[in-house]
């Protein structure tokens, strides 16, 4: 089995070497404070460029607020925002992303091949092959009006219009929920076929862990407004260990004392916790690596956990905290 150090020459591997923009975002001391509270605080996390980031997190964690940040949206109550080295408030990052949101604003009124158009008078890189390759691949009438498609076809032309922006930063917010499988399954194929094709970096927000465990290689995984692991998830699964065995009172094994333990469920006899190892693991249990899902449920049933960084994914806060 995998262990956390292992695990974080995996991650150091895939750190950027520091040329400016490396970083497709990078976010110190971030947070936003609405009249009811903060949404989202102490944001700091890093994302390489060229991957496919997974933002998980329950109902209300502040996935929404960071990704309206990112859109120039919402406005931080503090720290700072960098997409490609530069600062979220700059207009040259404006061409350089792209956001797709749940309600996938569309004009109902207009042809496929009119929204394709409109697409290309708002953008000055427009790639129309690419937005036709979308829309054709998935045999979506260009003269039918959107208003009369299905919702996969609504997603499909969606996708056209922020795909044929040719962003190099794709941002999506739970872009496949009203999909059937199906239609699901072909437009997660054909984002992973662009991204891949264009590097596209691509941060895409689900509460679908199969889906994200399918399709991303990098997790920022929020609860509470606040961040309980960023990184490779190549690195964050084997960081943990499912230890399983007796318990007589209830309580865990007094070996297990030195670990970090995330989430720890008993059932009759029986117990099973979600265990970040901090050193050599053994005792009268028996130990597996878990599923990426056991993972991510672990941490969002226990949003308390010690957050978890991979090395790359790590950022300082420094000066950026307002009161
Ligand atoms: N415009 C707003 N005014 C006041 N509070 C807000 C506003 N937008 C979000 N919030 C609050 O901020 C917190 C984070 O909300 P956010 O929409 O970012 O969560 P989310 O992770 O996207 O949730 P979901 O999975 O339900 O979409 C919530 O407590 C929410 O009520």
């Amino acid at each position: 089995m995998t262990n956390g150090i292992e695990a974080k020459r995996v991650a150091d591997t895939s750190i950027p070497s520091g040329l400016p923009g490396a970083w497709a975002l990078e976010a110190r001391g971030l947070g936003k404070r609405y009249r009811r509270g903060w949404a989202l605080r102490d944001c700091s996390f890093r994302l390489p460029a060229g991957r496919i980031c997974g933002l998980v997190g329950p109902n209300g964690a502040g996935k929404s607020t960071l990704l309206g940040m990112t859109t120039r949206q919402v406005e931080p109550t503090e720290g700072e925002l960098r997409i490609f080295g530069v600062a979220v408030g700059e207009a040259s990052v404006m061409p350089r992303f792209a956001f797709l949101g749940q309600d996938k604003p569309l004009f109902k009124r207009f042809t496929v091949a009119e929204t394709l158009r409109m697409g290309s008078e708002l953008n000055p890189g427009w790639d129309m092959a690419a937005a036709e390759r979308i829309v054709r691949s998935g045999d979506v009438p260009p003269h039918a009006r959107v208003g009369t498609l299905s919702g996969g076809q609504r997603t499909r032309v969606a996708f056209a219009l922020a795909f044929g922006k040719r962003p190099d930063l794709l941002l999506l917010d739970e872009p496949m929920s009203d999909l059937d499988p199906l239609a699901r399954d072909e437009m997660s194929t054909l984002l992973m076929a662009e991204a891949v094709e264009r590097g596209t970096t691509v941060v895409m927000s689900s509460h679908m862990l199969t889906e994200l465990e399918d399709m991303c290689d990098y997790l920022l995984v929020l609860a509470g407004g606040r961040i309980r692991m960023a990184g490779d998830a190549d690195a964050l699964v084997p960081a943990h260990t499912l230890v399983t065995g007796v318990t007589r009172d209830g309580r865990l094994p007094a070996g297990l004392d030195g670990h970090t333990v995330i989430e720890n469920r008993v059932q009759g006899r029986q117990f099973q916790a979600m265990v970040r190892p901090n050193g050599p693991l053994s005792g009268d249990w028996q130990t597996s690596e878990p599923s990426l899902e056991e993972v991510l449920l672990a941490h969002l049933r226990s949003p308390d956990a010690p957050p978890l960084y991979t090395p790359g994914a790590r950022v300082g806060a420094e000066g950026t905290r307002t009161a």
